[in-house]
């Protein structure tokens, strides 16, 4: 792992949650909204729209979809990978979050994916993070890298509230607007053995077929919903 110095974890919880700020500068943030908002061809839908990069990942077999060709990361992709991990990222999705639309709460799968990052673009937005009753905001400013490891990643629930306000701690109220986001996963070398049976998929087979039915399905749905995860 190559070392990058202003990458810290955050000293909260859920812990795990490493943070860059300013990975991209204002200007270069500028220029890649113009590609995004004037060169890209975006799903015809409102709410939250995504374009995926590399590998199409497969909600039926958790693994890759064979029938989706690889696609080839563009050029102005490839400045804003993460060079902190041994190799490229298996699946990038750039998702445009318009004001009012977010991302439900969940754990991204832990029998495909291992390292998770996720670059933030245009407008802030807070992302809840949760776990039983626990519920911890943090804001996502924009040029900021996030990368989810350990606990933020495995063991609590990630998400972003349909909402056109968030509340800020201090109590101002900030107007939700255009917000992009850039998520990498790195797949799974081996199994995941946490054995957390409320958030891994792994635990959960292992358990029984129930839970992982349940959660393929689940995970279907959220594919096809209008309101996907990825
Ligand atoms: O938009 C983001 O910053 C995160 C999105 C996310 O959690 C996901 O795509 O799994
Ligand atoms: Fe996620």
């Amino acid at each position: 792992m190559k070392q990058r110095p202003n990458f810290k974890e955050l000293p909260i919880q859920p812990s795990g949650l490493y943070w860059e700020n300013d990975f991209v500068d204002a200007e270069h943030e500028q220029r890649l909204i113009s590609i995004f908002t004037k060169e890209l061809v975006w799903p015809d839908r409102p709410g939250r729209i995504s374009l995926h990069y590399g590998y199409t990942f497969d909600y039926k077999t958790f693994g890759i979809d064979p029938e989706i060709p690889y696609k080839e990361f563009p050029d102005w992709l490839q400045p804003l990978i993460p060079t902190t991990e041994d190799r490229l990222p298996d699946q990038v999705c750039l998702q445009f979050y318009p004001p009012g639309a977010g991302i439900p709460p969940h754990v991204d799968a832990h029998a495909p994916y291992d390292q998770l990052y996720a670059l933030s673009l245009g407008a802030p937005a807070m992302m809840v993070f949760g776990q039983g009753e626990k519920r911890i905001e943090v804001d996502l400013n924009p040029r900021s890298m996030m990368q989810m490891t350990g606990d933020s990643r495995l063991h609590w629930t990630h998400g972003i509230k349909k909402r056109k306000t968030d509340t800020l701690p201090d109590g101002t109220v900030r107007l939700r607007e255009n917000r992009w986001s850039i998520t990498y996963r790195w797949l799974r070398e081996g199994d995941c053995e946490c054995g957390n049976l409320t958030y891994c998929d792994t635990a959960q087979s292992r358990n029984g077929t129930e839970k992982e039915k349940r959660s393929v399905k689940a995970l279907a749905e959220k594919a096809n919903s209008e309101d996907p995860a990825s």
